[in-house]
């Protein structure tokens, strides 16, 4: 039972953080909140627990392959001292440092498709410790599993969109049906 509700707080306190940024940036965007925040209400938030134990061959393995979220937001939490989360930026490979009480938050797929690519989702991985075990939270942030994805219109008024069409189930039964490759997945989302 403590368990479950010290869970239950931490998504609480997430999804806010989650939706004051989200209400930021639909406003730097020049958007009404609600345009995003409406998509969102009776949204889809999951959390996953990510354990990596050490591994002496660490070069060797993988903790989590390459990929963006399908997602809006994510939160992530780095629970311990041992750095493993790595970006993609201009095809390099770049280590996100933990820092204590901090939290990262990552442009997911769906984010990218609203905005008909003006914010791109982060391709990221896990790499694993030779020595010490890692732990990392990630708290998913998604609109209404009922929501439609797709390029939002109040921003595509003078311009083409660059992302398909489909309804969050399907886009959720398309993510999980493909294998985790970096943004592959979200190239398949692209009209062109
Ligand atoms: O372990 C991490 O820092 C990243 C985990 C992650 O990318 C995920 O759970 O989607
Ligand atoms: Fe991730």
């Amino acid at each position: 039972m403590i368990a479950i509700s010290t869970l239950d707080r931490y998504s609480g306190a997430v999804k806010e953080i989650a939706d004051s940024l989200l209400a930021t940036m639909a406003e730097n965007l020049g958007l009404k909140q609600e345009v995003i925040a409406d998509r969102c209400v009776g949204g889809v938030q999951s959390v996953r627990m990510n354990y990596y134990p050490p591994c002496a061959q660490a070069e060797k393995v993988v903790g989590f392959s390459p990929h963006s979220d399908a997602d809006l937001l994510t939160l992530v939490l780095q629970v311990n001292h041992v750095q493993g989360l790595q970006i993609k930026r201009n095809g390099s490979w770049f280590p996100v440092r933990p820092v204590e009480g901090a939290l990262i938050v990552n442009i997911g797929d769906i984010f990218e498709i609203f905005t008909n690519g003006r914010y791109r989702s982060i391709e990221h991985r896990a790499v694993v410790d030779p020595k010490e075990e890692r732990l990392s939270a990630a708290a998913f942030h998604s609109p209404n599993i009922h929501a439609t994805i797709g390029p939002l219109k109040e921003l595509t008024a003078d311009e083409d969109e660059a992302y398909k069409t489909v309804d969050h189930e399907n886009f959720m039964r398309l993510f999980f049906a493909t294998k985790l490759e970096g943004k592959s997945f979200l190239d398949r989302m692209k009209l062109k």
